[in-house]
């Protein structure tokens, strides 16, 4: 399912935070959203994810007005991780993963004997069955994340929005939910060659479709987001600054105006995706 949006602007509290953003994740497709603290990443997202509305702009699925859908058919495409996501009671792993089935409930909501498959196929996808009779505050960091990405497989949606997905998680970790919400695919950005290992069971979000998760996603780490990302859009100020592909979007030229420091690029040797090294911040000072 294809993600569009077209001139969104974002206000909160009569601030606009972000503005004139035009994007297009296309179905299947992994699209990274980066920028520094404060850029507006995740009031972007939660415009998509529809927490918000857009002050101006429109966002679409597949054409369809999202902001005009009612919320259960909203809630059926599209799926959402925000960050800090919790829940305020003391609910077991079990049951937070359940209310990722409530959208494809009619009325007050029975679980059938599919919801409670589909739970339990989330939560062993993401590695974290053994917790399900666990009471969700309890858990690390970590296992929370884990479980919020299975409760958002678990929705079965199209469209799969994440704001900062790999926090709190180890290093491992970060790469196999990436590898795991692009549905399979282990193979990082560049070209074909060994990605992280222990790739994922077959899918469980998008197995109705038989197609891939399209993905929206903000990440901090740039070297992650090159090697999981089709392409980047990168935000400075509430304003797409850059977009497409991660090698020519991530240039040294960008992380220095941007980010403000100075990187090199190189090519994993046996991947060849690229990666970043950072050897200090760019300061006009330094660089004269
Ligand atoms: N509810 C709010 N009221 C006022 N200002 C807000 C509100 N939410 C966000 N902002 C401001 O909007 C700007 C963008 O914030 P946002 O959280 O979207 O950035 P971000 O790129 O996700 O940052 P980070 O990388 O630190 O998570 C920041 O200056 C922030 O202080």
């Amino acid at each position: 399912m294809r993600l569009e949006l077209t001139g969104v602007s974002v206000e909160v509290a009569g601030r606009r935070l972000v503005h004139d953003i035009t994007l297009r994740a296309g179905s299947g497709r992994m699209v990274g959203l980066v920028g520094p603290n404060g850029s507006g990443k995740s009031t972007l997202l939660r415009c998509v994810y529809r927490a918000l509305r857009p002050a101006a702009g429109s966002v679409r699925l597949d054409g369809a007005d999202l902001h005009a859908m009612d919320a259960r058919e909203g809630a059926r495409l599209l799926a959402a991780l925000p960050q800090e996501a919790g829940t305020e009671f003391d609910f077991t792993v079990a049951e937070v993963v359940a209310m990722g089935r409530l959208p494809h409930q009619r009325g007050a909501g029975r679980a059938s004997a599919e919801d409670t498959a589909r739970c339990a196929r989330a939560l062993a996808r993401v590695g974290a069955d053994h917790l399900s009779g666990r009471g969700f505050l309890g858990l690390s960091g970590g296992e929370k994340q884990r479980v919020l990405i299975a409760r958002a497989l678990a929705q079965d949606p199209q469209v799969l929005v994440l704001d900062e997905p790999t926090n709190h998680l180890d290093i491992a970790q970060q790469l196999e939910v990436l590898a795991l919400v692009r549905n399979g695919d282990t193979s990082p950005g560049g070209p074909p060659g060994p990605g992280p290992a222990a790739g994922p069971s077959p899918a469980v979000a998008g197995e109705e479709s038989g197609g891939r998760l399209t993905v929206l996603t903000a990440l901090h780490d740039l070297n992650l987001a090159a090697m999981h990302c089709d392409e980047l859009y990168v935000l400075a100020h509430g304003r797409i600054v850059a977009a497409g592909p991660p090698y020519d979007v991530l240039t040294p030229e960008l992380l220095a105006e941007v980010f403000g420091v100075r990187a090199h690029r190189v090519r994993h040797p046996e991947t060849g995706a690229l990666q970043l090294l950072f050897d200090r911040l760019a300061t006009p000072a330094a660089d004269s």
